[in-house]
This record gives structure tokens, sequence and C-alpha cells, in this order.
């Protein structure tokens, strides 16, 4: 199937695994990566050394508070909540609000 890349996201390299086996499904990022659209076929790398692993489909983009993550959002995350807050703070510092990227892997 041909198509057409729209932009590219980067992921921690110890996220590769559980992004390519389905188990992480979203990813929470801060204003500066909530231009993403449904729709959106996007290149995906490893933030550390640009290693391209897959290409995703963006499914879903939603705003989110912080104090509005649930153990929905870890589990499409393949987290527990504690640890998904904890993986937000050591990212991103203090932070009130959230940008969830709901997506799936259409080349790997
Ligand atoms: C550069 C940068 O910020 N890269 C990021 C940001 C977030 N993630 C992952 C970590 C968690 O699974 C979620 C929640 O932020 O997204 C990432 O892999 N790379």
């Amino acid at each position: 199937m041909t198509y057409t890349i729209d932009g590219e996201i980067t992921f921690f390299e110890r996220f590769e695994a559980d992004i390519l086996s389905g188990a992480k499904n979203i990813t929470l990022r801060d204003q500066s990566e909530s231009h993403f659209k449904v729709g959106q076929r996007l290149h995906v790398a490893t933030f550390e050394d640009n290693r391209w692993f897959c290409d995703i489909l963006v499914e879903r983009v939603e705003k989110l508070a912080f104090n509005h993550l649930n153990d929905v959002h870890a589990q499409q995350e393949n987290m527990t909540l504690a640890e998904l807050k904890k993986v937000i703070i050591d990212i991103y510092g203090s932070i009130d609000t959230l940008y969830l990227i709901g997506f799936s892997v259409i080349k790997a």
C-alpha cells in the first residue's frame, strides 16, 4: 500500500517494543507537539538516534488536563497510572495541559 507521510514524531527508544506490539497506542505530549491531526500518517523514529522504526496513523487528538489522567490512559500507555505520571513529570516537569495522540501502527 502506498500513502503519503504527513509529518514525523519521535519516541524514546525504551517505548519502541510496546509501540510495535500495539501495547502502547497513545502518547501524551506538550503544546509543542499539539499540531498533529486525525488522519495524518507519521514517520516514527527514536528520539536518541533518529532511527526510523515504524509509520503510524493518527486516530485521536485530544487536549487533556494532567489532573484528568486516569487508569484508561495508563493502560493505553502500557503503564500504571503512577508510572505514567512519573514519566510525564520526568519529561516535562510540572505541566497542566497535555495533548493525547492516539495512533495505530501501519508499517514496521
Ligand atoms: C522529545 C520528547 O518529548 N519525546 C517524548 C515525549 C513523550 N514520550 C512518551 C513517553 C510516554 O509514553 C508518553 C507520555 O508523555 O509519551 C516519548 O516517547 N518521547
